[in-house]
């Protein structure tokens, strides 16, 4: 993996451009990732070890939004299950490109891992196959509001049964103390990180049009709505989460 640090945000810009996930970003985006999810590394890891347990012979895993393929790494360290495969989807060609190098380096350092698809398109318009494990990494906040539900409601349809969707998201929080409070200790946490008042403000106007963070009580209920049955949060830390949707 890139270990370029993230300095994208680092120089006064006269005016701050929507976030794209583009070929700048792609090549610092572990650093970046790293440094502005606070449990990134947990929830990846875990994500994994989760996956293992709802995994059903003859399916489909899917990473949906899976830009260098973090999770599909993880899905193929701890996914054991028969006949299982993982398809990964992105619509930057840029993340796409870089995602396939890092699998291939991963096929060429282990044996008997889960084969893998990695597919450069929209997860709007995606032919879902059956499938037990669905991921959805930080990637529903960029999605359009609108389109939200209509994405969750082909995701559940596709789930087969004793499978899993995974969803983590930065949240937001309908208490306006509660929220100003998780967003002041992570804009701390950048600070710990090393990210500057100027990087920390730039990418927060470069992300604002772009990403658009729901509270808990939101996503439980459209995931209802979808036709989830069960909701169940499986981790937190300040304003990211994870939860696991059961069909
Ligand atoms: C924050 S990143 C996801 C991080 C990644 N899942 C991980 O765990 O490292 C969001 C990704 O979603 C992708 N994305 C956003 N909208 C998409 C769409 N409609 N279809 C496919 N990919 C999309 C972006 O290109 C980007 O790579
Ligand atoms: O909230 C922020 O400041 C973030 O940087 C979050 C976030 C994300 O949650 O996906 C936004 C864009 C980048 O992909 C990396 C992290």
């Amino acid at each position: 993996m890139s270990k370029e640090p993230d300095r994208i945000f680092a120089q006064p810009l006269a005016q701050v451009p929507d976030f794209v996930f583009n070929e700048d970003v792609v090549r610092v985006f572990p650093d970046m990732i790293k440094r502005s999810v606070p449990g990134y590394p947990t929830i990846v890891e875990n994500l994994g070890v989760l996956a293992a347990q709802f995994a059903q012979p003859h399916t489909a895993l899917y990473d949906l939004g899976s830009s260098l393929g973090a999770v599909t790494q993880s899905l193929r360290r701890h996914v054991r299950t028969d006949d299982c495969r993982v398809i990964a989807v992105d619509n930057s060609s840029a993340m796409v490109e870089r995602c396939r190098e890092y699998l291939n380096a991963q096929d060429s350092m282990f044996q008997e891992l889960l084969p893998v698809q990695v597919i450069d398109g929209d997860i709007l318009s995606l032919d879902f196959q059956p499938a037990s494990v669905i991921a959805l990494n930080f990637t529903l906040q960029f999605i359009s509001r609108d389109q939200r539900l209509g994405l969750l409601q082909r995701i559940r349809q596709a789930l087969v049964p004793g499978g899993a969707l995974i969803l983590s998201e930065k949240l937001r929080f309908a208490d306006s103390q509660e929220h100003d409070l998780l967003t002041d200790l992570h804009i701390a946490f950048k600070r710990a990180n090393g990210y500057s008042e100027l990087e920390i403000a730039q990418k927060r106007s470069a992300i604002e049009n772009v990403m658009k963070p729901d509270s808990l009580e939101e996503h439980r209920e459209r995931l209802l709505a979808a036709g989830f049955s069960k909701v169940v949060p499986w981790f937190q830390c300040l304003n990211f989460a994870s939860l696991i949707a059961l069909p």
